[in-house]
């Protein structure tokens, strides 16, 4: 075995090694530093030198550790401060310190001091009586030592990290370490050896919170704070609430062109179908109803017309899930027949084609069904998937087939909802009554509504007082699907506003309240749909990929032209979309399409009827009137490519031949040449070639013919030119002369 080392045995034995040092020199013993050896006897000898003089009193058996124990400090402090007569042992005074603090502390001097004369007095009665509680107890400096010992730092009672940073956006680092009990400090280095350089109060952003967490192995997640006024968050939130949910019915919309039975389909439907329980009760117009077939039940929507349904569509208010087409067999595809389907194939809603009026003489629902192919409508029978139902409104032929087709769609959609939360829903329509104050039938899309209900809908809120069906029967809950008239709002709200119930009225009033502050704020910013004028802006921040476009024009062949013209236009992958296109005056339907739709309208020898022109300057509709097609389609042309960052191509535009140098002192290299090809022009940008090598590429600094100043020099004449920062020209050299032209975007 080798010697011993002063440092250990200083470790061991808890003296300083410069004492050892010391102590052995004295003895003779050759050491110079604490990595000196000693042998066997020297080591015993010091041990010895070193041992307590007389043995603890108490310590008949002390634990292995305090065996080691009697250091020298402490050693001399207790000589020192103690009162205690010679035969105090350490481990006595040991116990005492500890009776004062509850803990043992081998170094009583402090303890003492503090405590003065009381507490020494306190200590020698407790000394006297429990003076063996603590022997041969492991001290906390005793554990410390220990630790130094095994060579092991300290151990930090840190407490684990939590698998989850639960964090919200703009927090600091003090804020996140009370959360993953880590000290700010350590997550400021952390984010220093991350390349973020912060204070702890600096807000880190999402990715550098989540950074963090990766870091720290941790998984991070953050806590999006629910702003109450943000309904259509809530509703979205409750909408995809999938905790329970259950079949609902259909809501369906019905639309087609004037006069081929739209109204008269609903009345029979009204009246022949009523819901069970419910027959003999008068038919109020709410705006919805609904009916049973089957026991199943379906939710029609009252409001005919593509406007209102556009308009809903415009305000985020989705809530068709089928639309019937009425086509009246007699009279055949007509405009708002087509623009019924843009306005349904712009919402994705299905389609079921209900060809009326076969009862009619002159009824033709083949030419019908003939039409409608060349729109992508397409019965089962010729290969498509459209449903056809060929019924009598008037008569009510077939308006039960319609209804068992409806189902069919429906179960094919597989509509449900969540009737077990907050209800959420949409305004059909709404109105001052002079007597009950604003009313407003809403569609219950999730949950169910109840009487008393806290509900914020759109920028209003209020308290549901009555909620009644469309027979005026008062209803104590409705669930998905049902449309319900409700009193009890401080306002009017508008067709397609969300509604959205709270927990408390207090929370309704506060978010309906914001809500009514924003819109007056956004009302005065205005809104910003899509304009000629701010398309490309559109375009550039990937808010489209492609623009919408409603045409307009007096004659078809006018709308085909215009329709397949813009259609071909193709800018960086951008594509024209028409959304629609018709003959005849811009109307406020079209005004309402092109807003739900963020579309642009071009009328082509048509104008906007006073209407419409009053509703496209609320909305921020953009219409375009032209009399010239390809005015019109240059306009949506150059609006696409006008904003493009322009792209440059280099256009070479002469050649000049180096046949002579001239050197000037204060000039440099001047070069003379003849222009063989082109042209060089004073502000040409040039390449200098040598034996077909580009050597230089740069500028001219000048460029004469003779003595004077040229703006250019055609081929055939001679030059001189000097090339700016550039003197190392020879004879035979070519200086090739280019322009960055501008590309027109195609
Ligand atoms: N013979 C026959 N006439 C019908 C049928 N359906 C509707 N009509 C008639 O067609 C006319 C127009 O019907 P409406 O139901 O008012 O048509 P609409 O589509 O609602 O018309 P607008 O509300 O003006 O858009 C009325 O005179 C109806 O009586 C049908 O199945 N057979």
């Amino acid at each position: 075995m080798g010697k011993k080392r002063i440092y250990e045995l200083s470790k061991e034995i808890n003296v300083a090694s410069k004492t050892i040092i010391d102590e052995a020199k004295k003895k003779g013993y050759d050491v110079k530093n604490h990595m000196s050896g000693l042998d066997a006897n020297e080591e015993k000898a010091i041990r010895d030198h070193f041992a307590p003089k007389k043995k603890p009193v108490n310590a008949t058996k002390p634990a292995n550790n305090n065996s080691k124990k009697p250091a020298e400090k402490p050693h001399k402090t207790l000589n020192k401060n103690s009162n205690n007569k010679a035969k105090q042992s350490m481990n006595n005074n040991n116990s005492n310190n500890s009776n004062n603090t509850n803990k043992p502390n081998n170094n009583g001097s402090s303890n003492f001091k503090k405590g003065g004369k009381k507490n020494k007095k306190k200590f020698n009665k407790k000394n006297n009586r429990g003076n063996n509680k603590f022997a041969g107890m492991y001290t906390k400096n005793q554990r410390i030592r220990q630790n130094h010992k095994n060579n092991k730092a300290p151990e930090r009672k840190e407490r684990p990290l939590p698998e989850t940073l639960v964090y919200t956006v703009g927090m600091n680092a003090q804020e996140i370490g009370k959360i993953i009990h880590r000290e700010p400090a350590e997550i400021v280095k952390k984010l220093f050896l991350l390349g973020v350089m912060v204070n702890q109060n600096v807000s880190l952003d999402k990715d550098t919170i989540e950074l963090l967490a990766a870091d720290y192995g941790i998984k991070a997640e953050e806590k999006v704070e629910v702003n109450v006024s943000d309904i259509d968050k809530i509703f979205e939130e409750e909408a995809e609430n999938t905790d329970y949910l259950e079949d609902r019915a259909p809501v369906v919309t019905i639309m087609g062109h004037v006069d081929h039975g739209k109204t008269t389909l609903l009345d029979y439907l009204r009246n022949s179908h009523i819901t069970a329980g419910e027959a003999g009760g008068i038919t109020q117009a709410i705006g919805a109803y609904q009916l049973e077939r089957n026991g199943k039940v379906i939710t029609f929507l009252d409001t005919p017309g593509h406007a209102a349904f556009t308009a809903m569509r415009a305000r985020g208010a989705d809530i068709t899930d089928i639309t019937i087409l009425v086509v009246a067999a007699d009279d055949g595809v007509m405009p708002q027949t087509i623009e019924a389907i843009d306005h349904a194939k712009a919402a994705k809603t299905p389609i079921i084609v209900a060809i009326n009026k076969i009862d009619k003489p002159g009824a033709n629902p083949n030419h019908v069904i003939e039409q409608l192919a060349n729109y992508e409508l397409i019965p089962e029978d010729w290969g498509g998937d459209t449903i056809f139902v060929e019924l009598s409104a008037k008569m009510g032929t077939n308006v039960d087939e319609l209804l068992d087709m409806i189902l069919l769609q429906s179960d094919v959609m597989e509509l449900k909802a969540n009737p077990k939360q907050h209800a959420a829903g949409s305004v059909i329509e709404a109105r001052l009554d002079r007597g009950r104050g604003p009313v407003a039938t809403l569609l219950v899309q999730q949950g169910t509504m109840h009487v008393g209900d806290p509900i914020v809908v759109g920028d209003t809120f209020g308290r549901v007082r009555t909620m009644t069906n469309e027979k005026g029967k008062d209803l104590d809950a409705a669930k998905p699907s049902t449309p319900i008239e409700i009193t009890g709002l401080n306002d009017v709200p508008e067709a397609g506003d969300r509604f959205v119930v709270f927990d408390d009225e207090k929370t309704a009033r506060a978010a309906g309240e914001e809500r009514a502050k924003e819109a007056q704020m956004e009302e005065r910013k205005k809104n910003n749909s899509v304009t000629l004028d701010n398309l490309f802006e559109s375009l550039k921040e990937g808010e489209m990929k492609e623009v919408a476009v409603i045409i307009k024009a007096d004659v078809q062949g006018s709308v085909e032209a215009l329709a397949s013209s813009l259609q071909k236009i193709d800018v960086e992958g951008v594509k024209v979309n028409i959304v629609h296109s018709s003959v005849g005056a811009i109307n406020e339907s079209d005004i309402a399409l092109a807003e739900a739709s963020n579309a642009i309208i071009v009328g082509f020898n048509v104008r906007a009827t006073s209407q419409a022109k009053a509703q496209a300057e609320t909305d921020n509709v953009d219409i375009r009137l032209h009399q010239v097609i390809y005015d019109a389609i240059d306009e949506v042309e150059s609006a696409m490519k006008g904003m493009l960052a322009p792209k440059y191509k280099e256009e070479v535009t002469g050649e000049v031949e180096v046949r002579q140098l001239y050197k000037a002192s204060k000039i440099g290299t001047i070069a003379g040449g003849m222009v063989t090809d082109g042209v060089i022009k004073r502000d040409s940008k040039i390449r200098l070639i040598r034996d077909n090598v580009v050597i230089y590429n740069g500028e001219l600094n000048s460029l004469k013919r003779f003595k004077d100043d040229a703006k250019e020099v055609k081929q055939g004449f001679e030059c001189g030119l000097t090339i700016e920062n550039y003197n190392d020209i020879k004879e035979g050299d070519v200086v090739e002369a280019y322009e960055m032209k501008e590309v027109p975007a195609k």
